[in-house]
């Protein structure tokens, strides 16, 4: 034949890789055939994918953050409540509509289940860490277990002091940082401060960032530090799974976690006493002998590996990404630094101290609305995820999504839609003032339904501590980013949504009130 006539002079060794890829083609193209049938059977609106090569919205991804492209799709679909495409060959459906959203979320909780980065199930230690199991009665079991983590109440009093231990030595850095004529770096001021009030407060460990570096910390930053490995595994394409490093928690994770446990809990042993931490709550698990998988040797169990990471991976680091977009956010807003000042003094003085108290912190309510509307315009991930676990035919629409279709959620897309926030990319914590908070229902920052954010109380009372004593002392100054920043501005390389250059400020130091 002659169209076949230029491959005869083509060097024998390209035969091999042109007929794998042209396998590689026709799988895509049956692929995609298959599924766009299943949509148009199901009553899904759908993107027509390219001949071949899908949709193209994702290729600029690596150079741009994915949610780019995701929210691109959310704003050239405004006339649909949800829309399928592919992401390379994985087929998503992106659900634009809240109401749709809540109704995944929340009432058919049981019918999307698991998450896209549901684990293996013979991975015995990732099926213990929330936001990956696949099992419903283990996933119950594990979140009753660290509920008491989750109370404001237990960090209150004394415990309170290993919050606010972070506070002097945060304070410390930025002086001497201020005195050398150097910007401070909002990111690594609040990391520090979060992980080490982590540490403490969780894991019984003494931690000062600014000192040493701790095994915790080692832990956390290789868990969020951007790169492909950390992006594909966000998407957690087929087969992924298999490979170590593309593992949600990789098998290094699980090792260093079951030596920190196991040094944490033996020290505490040794030496008594109940912290009302995380370490005792796996020392009570330890007495009843709870989980038979244990291993003798290092007498530290898959489940209680599984919760140390549940509270680190999912969600200790979050608060220090959306502390450090408020720090961001209030550098270009003096004014409202100015509320926060007028409010800590306020209720200072209320409480009769000049110390941030657990009873200060918890009444600084001005602080918790700048934390939450940052959260609306820089959430924590470039998506939330589902898979559906069996069909899930959607109220007041006539579609369907069957068992097995992945769905995402934008909230970073829902809550710039002007649709459901008036003027959505202006800051303006008032949004979430006690007065028009009730008539919220698209924020989806802390997610919805059974599987939501269980740390949201602590995570928004440790960022108020850092907040409010970082701008009670300080004016913060914008040195880099003098503009409020977008999804352009967001790290390429990273599913969860950080900057992608470094946040840099100068603190100019104020009077403060001394009783
Ligand atoms: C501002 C800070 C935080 C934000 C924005 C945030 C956001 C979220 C969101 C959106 C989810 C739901 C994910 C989904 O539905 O797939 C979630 C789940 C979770 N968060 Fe947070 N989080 C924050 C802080 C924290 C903190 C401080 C902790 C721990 C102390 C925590 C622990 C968890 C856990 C364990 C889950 C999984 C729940 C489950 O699957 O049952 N989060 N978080």
């Amino acid at each position: 034949m002659d169209f076949l006539e230029p491959l005869s002079s083509l060097p024998a060794l390209l035969y091999v890789p042109l007929l794998v890829g042209s396998l590689c083609l026709v799988f895509n193209y049956l692929v995609y055939s298959r599924r766009v049938a299943e949509w148009r059977r199901s009553k899904i609106p759908f993107l027509e994918p390219s001949f071949l090569i899908g949709h193209k919205y994702f290729w600029s991804v690596g150079s741009n953050s994915a949610v780019v492209p995701i929210d691109r799709i959310y704003r050239e679909n405004k006339d649909k409540d949800l829309v399928a495409f592919f992401i390379a060959t994985m087929p998503v459906v992106l659900v634009r509509s809240p109401a749709l959203i809540k109704q995944i979320l929340a009432k058919n909780f049981d019918k999307a289940f698991e998450t896209w980065w549901a684990a293996s199930p013979h991975d015995e230690i990732a099926q213990h860490v929330l936001g990956q199991s696949t099992d419903k009665g283990v996933w119950k079991s594990d979140r009753n277990t660290l509920s008491p983590m989750f109370a404001t109440g237990r960090v209150s009093g004394e415990h309170f002091a290993k919050i606010t231990n972070q506070i002097t030595n945060m304070w410390t850095h930025a002086e001497e940082a201020r005195l050398q004529g150097k910007p401070i770096n909002t990111q690594q001021v609040t990391m520090n401060f979060i992980q080490d009030g982590f540490s403490n407060s969780f894991f019984g460990m003494d931690a000062n960032s600014y000192e040493k570096e701790t095994e915790l910390r080692k832990l956390v930053q290789g868990s969020v530090k951007p790169g492909w490995s950390r992006l594909l595994r966000g998407f957690n394409f087929q087969g992924f799974q298999a490979f170590d490093s593309l593992k949600f928690v990789t098998p290094k994770d699980m090792v260093s976690m079951k030596s920190l446990l196991q040094k944490q809990m033996s020290q505490r042993s040794r030496a008594g006493g109940n912290e009302n931490d995380l370490i005792d709550i796996l020392l009570d698990i330890k007495e009843q002998g709870r989980d038979k998988t244990k291993d003798s040797e290092m007498d530290i169990t898959n489940e209680m590996v599984g919760l140390g990471l549940s509270i680190l991976f999912v969600g200790g680091i979050s608060i220090g990404f959306v502390a450090s977009f408020t720090l961001h956010l209030l550098s270009l807003h003096p004014e409202y630094q100015e509320r926060i000042r007028e409010e800590v003094e306020e209720v200072m003085k209320k409480h009769n101290t000049t110390e941030f108290t657990y009873e200060v912190v918890r009444d600084l309510h001005f602080i918790d609305q700048c934390l939450r509307e940052t959260a609306r315009l820089y959430p924590n991930n470039t998506a939330l995820t589902r898979v559906c676990t069996e069909d899930i035919t959607l109220a007041g629409t006539d579609c369907t999504l069957k068992k097995g279709q992945r769905v995402i959620f934008s909230p970073y897309s829902v809550h710039r839609d002007s649709q459901y926030f008036e003027d959505p990319d202006k800051f303006d914590p008032d949004r979430f003032s006690s007065k028009n908070m009730d008539s919220i229902d698209a924020f989806l920052a802390f997610g919805k339904g059974p599987r939501k954010c269980p740390g949201k109380n602590v995570a928004l009372l440790m960022g108020s501590a850092l907040i409010g004593s970082l701008v009670h002392k300080y004016e913060v100054r914008p040195r880099s980013h003098t503009k409020q920043m977008d999804a352009y501005d967001f790290h390429p390389r990273s599913f969860a949504i950080i900057h992608k250059d470094d946040i840099l400020v100068d603190f100019k130091p104020r009077e403060v009130l001394t009783c």
